[in-house]
């Protein structure tokens, strides 16, 4: 497929020609957060002007149009990642992280007990290891980890040995937000579900930057988030199996999620309303069905593809001095990330330097310490990529850092 026309992606984000101290913004920190497109802003402003209203309530014509435009957006986030069930299998949340809660408490806390594990993987973030750990801790189930390899890849011999049929979830990110690496998570599924496990995958790296069918993987729960596919902050997505979610107590109570209430007990919304208790994210969920527009007009797999170029131009660029270590696999076999660190120059210190020079990257942990630790490393620095960005920002990335280098060489 042909290369992204860059320049005319550009043309939708006006936040990209920022300059601070008369040099113009290199947006390098993706992974962390992406920018939003004017479709996308625009959407959400429309609804402000032109059709805000509660929904599931009032039967004015406001809410009419809030409400569907809001059930509407659930069926083309289901498209999006190729959940046939439609808006049944598509709850909005606030985050990755409220996603992973959301089956932590109305799934781990009710089905969890002693002898039951938990299988995580080293790289996980914390949305997904501290709510799996903590889990774990009040119901007496018990967390056990995939290794990563020295190149940072899941080792699928040890994962074999660890998922058994005491295996409840198996919980694992799709792509790394560290490593880069993309895992085999539809070998993971099968391996679970060889021992009657659920899988999660945690795709808030995935489905904004690859084409991501969660029926091909046969995940059970799948979760990501809006921001980080130039939709606004403030909307997650749980995707979850019908029946599944069907079996499951909701956690959140209050209305929205409800049929009928009396003093003595309710019955729930059919799905996924349900899941979703009281006034729910709508401009959020009408711009988040505009920002899956916006990607596949384009195309996940050019967007895949471009991104890909870009980790491994700024892999190859950054590895030209032995005094760098990029953590995660070979550049021609990762997400569109690179973790790293310069010998010389703590993580945070590079960071500084960079904005100084108008480069955004991200340093610290990525809300991943216990990978961290198995890196030997107390942070690092990352440099992320999307949409709208060119091998002129990774060469001025390569250059900023060279500054750093010889700043404190
Ligand atoms: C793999 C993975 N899993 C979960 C999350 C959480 O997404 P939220 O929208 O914050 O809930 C993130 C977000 N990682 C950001 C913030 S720490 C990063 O800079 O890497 C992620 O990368």
């Amino acid at each position: 497929a042909e290369p992204l026309n860059v320049e005319a992606i550009r043309e939708d984000f006006p936040i990209l020609q920022r300059e601070f101290d008369d040099t113009q913004l290199v947006y390098l920190d993706n992974a962390a957060t992406t920018q939003t497109p004017e479709p996308v802003v625009e959407t959400i402003a429309d609804y402000y002007r032109r059709y805000n209203a509660n929904v599931h309530r009032g039967i004015h014509q406001l809410s009419q149009e809030a409400s569907i435009a809001y059930e509407e957006a659930h069926d083309r986030v289901a498209e999006f990642i190729g959940a046939s069930g439609g808006r049944e299998e598509v709850i909005f949340t606030k985050n990755t992280t409220e996603s992973v809660n959301l089956v932590a408490y109305a799934w781990g806390l009710e089905e969890l007990g002693p002898g039951d594990e938990i299988v995580l993987t080293e790289m996980e973030h914390h949305a997904n290891l501290v709510t799996w750990q903590q889990i774990a801790k009040r119901t007496g189930a018990e967390c056990k980890y995939i290794p990563i390899t020295d190149e940072g890849r899941l080792d699928m011999d040890a994962a074999r040995e660890l998922i058994t049929d005491e295996t409840e979830m198996v919980a694992a990110v799709h792509v790394s937000n560290t490593l880069g690496t993309v895992n085999p998570v539809s070998e993971l599924a099968a391996i679970a579900h060889d021992h009657d496990a659920y899988m999660f995958v945690d795709a808030a790296q995935s489905v904004p930057n690859r084409s991501v069918d969660v029926e091909a993987i046969d995940a059970d729960f799948l979760a990501f988030s809006g921001h980080k596919m130039c939709g606004p902050t403030g909307i997650g997505v749980l995707y979850g199996k019908q029946h599944i979610l069907e079996s499951m107590e909701p956690y959140l109570y209050g209305g929205e999620m409800i049929l009928k209430v009396t003093f003595e007990d309710s019955k729930w919304n059919e799905l996924p309303w349900k899941y979703e208790a009281g006034t729910p994210v709508i401009s959020q969920g009408i711009a988040l069905a505009e920002a899956c527009d916006y990607l596949d007009d384009i195309g996940m797999d050019r967007i895949e593809r471009h991104e890909a170029r870009l980790a491994e131009y700024a892999y190859d660029r950054l590895t030209e001095h032995d005094d760098v270590e990029v953590y995660g696999p070979p550049g021609d076999d990762r997400g569109g990330l690179v973790a790293f660190n310069v010998d010389s120059v703590h993580a945070h210190d590079l960071s500084s330097i960079l904005n100084d020079s108008a480069v955004a990257i991200r340093a610290g942990d990525h809300c991943t310490q216990p990978l961290h630790d198995v890196l030997g490393a107390t942070a690092s620095a990352r440099a992320s990529f999307y949409i709208y960005n060119t091998k002129t920002e990774v060469d001025k990335l390569v250059e900023a850092v060279d500054d750093a280098r010889q700043l404190f060489s």
